[in-house]
């Protein structure tokens, strides 16, 4: 077999180079000073073993190249190139037929290309491709993997790993000293792939692939496949070819720039994949109903980048911080449908009322099928003292030990939910959060909102989860900072008003509210259905309390229904941070002061 390779960038110099140093028949279609330059002195091939002049054998365009029945065409251009490439190349005559009818191999990200191929060609093959390489002098490429330049799992298109030829290419692969797996269902290894992908727009953009932006972006594409039906792979995980075969290698006097959406704006190219990779996530997410902010962002950006000559790392992250929040809440409906997608969230009911120990009862008497119980006391938070409060925050390793249990993974979605308007999950939502799971969501009215059945009894014991809990993500005070804060910004209270103004106080030593701190209950987040009030209404109610341009914390009587205001402030697109210890830290401490007010 011969590979014509369409593309000569850096995916298609890379295998056109191995594939020669291999003695594999190849013709590599190369176009412009970068096609001249290979022509002329070879193609300057750098690895982290050292740099060699391969004399790959180049064509400018389809005219020069007589196809015959045994070639294979290679797709090696951006997504976005890759229409016109078709139709240059499918009706070409080919041997005794046309090319359309040779078989076809993507190299290239994204979901698109290989349905696009398969419009004109009858056979297709794909690859989820981990092969880190760049493209930015013509005449020479790097390929920065190591010790093997790349993986590349393989499949037929849309589905199966049959295919004799298939098995050929794959061994041809091999024998160029790339890592090769056979997968029969290579949509979910692309879309494994992609959650990757949707980042290249970023650190094209910024420079870095910032944590929380890369969460969101992939909290919403998971969010978005789940709700497709396409069940995604983890590459690292499941792949039998072990990873690190092809870790990012430094090539001497040379750093990887960065993605090859990087090295598209580093190239000034006019163009970038944005509209394949994080477009991607759109385009599914309108097509099944799924919101995709952060990604409809970071697709419209890149692409006026591109287009205006952007240089890459130019942009400031900050501009990202308002479209990037991740929805806090979920419907009744929606829940209903991913619970029956193929990667459904998890599901925990924190069945919690202050002054009710029996959570766990009402759990057992009926719960959303498939439900896990989380005890408040035990497990979202660490045993009371007087010196810390009713609700400390608990031991990140024993809350890690009770996610696991949870059955919550790495990459998980979560659900929680109570009967009392989310009062309980916002302390599950709130943890989790802040330890770093990207994508959890509250149910949005509560067990009242579920239409479906419910399940009795015990249900299932989930299957252990493996997540690695990192605490810090959302911003904490602690009992000096909550006393400050007043001076800076605004201080929450969370409490029922009587409580505040100092009138009752049900279960703390001493009535009032911290000094400065204003009066927000937390049943005034919630409508008459027990449902968030709606975003703007919220943001209303904030910014009449002055939140939202200076620093906001919250607290209430252990740091519980302090979460649940931090999630409505979320909702209303306000950070705020909570204080754990709260009232009940505060108020048994002596020499702190306690102010009370009376009704206006
Ligand atoms: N670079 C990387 O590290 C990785 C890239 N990928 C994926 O691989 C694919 C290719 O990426 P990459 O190699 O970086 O892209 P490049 O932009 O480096 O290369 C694409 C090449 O295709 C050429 N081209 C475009 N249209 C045609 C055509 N009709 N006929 C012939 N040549 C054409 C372009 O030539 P010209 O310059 O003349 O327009 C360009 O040189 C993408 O889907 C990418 O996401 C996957 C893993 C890693
Ligand atoms: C992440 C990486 C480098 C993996 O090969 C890639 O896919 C890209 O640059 O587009």
């Amino acid at each position: 077999m011969r590979y014509v390779i369409i593309g000569a960038g850096a995916i298609g110099s890379t295998v056109a180079a191995q594939l020669q140093l291999a003695g594999i028949p190849v013709v590599l279609l190369a176009r412009g000073e970068h096609g001249a330059a290979i022509r002329e002195n070879g193609l300057r091939y750098l690895r982290p073993s050292g740099t060699r002049q391969v004399r790959v054998p180049v064509a400018e365009h389809p005219g020069e190249v007589t196809l015959t029945d045994d070639d294979v065409l290679v797709l090696a251009t951006k997504s976005q190139q890759t229409e016109q490439a078709l139709q240059e190349w499918a009706w070409r005559p080919a041997g005794e037929g046309v090319a359309a009818d040779l078989p076809v191999l993507s190299l290239q990200n994204g979901l698109e290309n290989e349905r696009a191929a398969l419009r004109r060609f009858g056979t297709v093959f794909g690859a989820s491709v981990w092969l880190p390489c760049t493209y930015l002098t013509p005449g020479e490429v790097s390929a920065e993997g190591a010790e093997k330049p790349g993986i590349l799992w393989l499949g037929g298109y849309p589905a199966g790993a049959d295919d004799p030829r298939l098995h050929a290419i794959a061994e041809d692969l091999g024998t160029a000293d790339f890592a090769v797996q056979l997968v029969p269902d290579l949509i979910r290894w692309k879309a494994g792939k992609l959650l990757g992908n949707v980042g290249n727009a970023v650190d094209a953009l910024y420079g870095e692939r910032a944590g929380w932006v890369m969460d969101e972006l992939r909290a919403e594409a998971r969010r978005v496949f789940a709700a497709a039906g396409i069940a995604v792979a983890d590459l690292v995980r499941e792949s039998e070819v072990d990873v690190s075969v092809a870790a990012i290698a430094e090539i001497p006097g040379r750093s990887r720039g960065g993605s090859s959406t990087w090295q598209s704006l580093a190239r000034g190219t006019g163009s970038a994949e944005g509209d394949f990779l994080n477009g991607e996530i759109v385009l599914l997410g309108r097509l099944h109903g799924v919101p995709t902010p952060l990604n409809e962002a970071l697709q419209r950006r890149i692409a006026l980048a591109a287009e205006h000559g952007a240089a890459p790392g130019s942009a400031d992250l900050a501009e990202l911080r308002t479209p990037g929040r991740t929805p806090v809440l979920v419907s009744a409906g929606e829940l209903a449908r991913e619970l029956e997608s193929a990667e459904p969230p998890i599901l925990l009911d924190v069945r919690w009322v202050l002054g009710d120990p029996h959570g766990h009862q009402h759990y057992l008497d009926g719960h959303i099928p498939g439900a896990v119980y989380v005890d408040l006391h035990t497990e979202l938070a660490a045993p009371p003292t007087p010196a810390e409060g009713r609700h400390p925050l608990p031991e990140p390793a024993d809350l890690q030990a009770a996610a696991r249990r949870w059955g919550v993974r790495e990459g998980s979605r979560v659900v929680a939910y109570d009967s009392n308007g989310n009062l309980a999950a916002a302390r599950a939502w709130w943890l989790l959060r802040w330890a770093g799971v990207a994508d959890v969501r509250l149910l949005d009215g509560g067990l009242d909102a579920w239409q479906g059945p419910l399940e009795t009894g015990f249900g299932r014991t989930p299957e252990p989860g493996d997540v690695v809990l990192k605490p810090g993500n959302l911003p904490v005070l602690t009992i000096d900072e909550a006393a400050a804060l007043p001076s800076a910004g605004v201080l929450l209270d969370a409490r029922a008003g009587e409580r505040y103004r100092g009138e009752q106080e049900p279960i703390d030593p001493r009535a009032g509210h911290i000094p400065g701190a204003l009066s927000a209950p937390t049943g005034e987040n919630l409508g008459p259905d027990r449902r968030f009030r709606p975003a703007a209404e919220l943001a209303e109610r904030f910014r009449a309390l002055g939140a939202g341009d200076g620093p906001v914390g919250v607290y209430c009587g252990s740091g519980v229904t302090a979460a649940h205001q931090i999630a409505a402030l979320a909702i209303a697109g306000i950070d705020a941070a909570l204080y754990p210890g709260s009232w009940s830290q505060w108020s048994n401490q002596p020499d702190r002061p306690v102010e009370r007010s009376v009704e206006t």
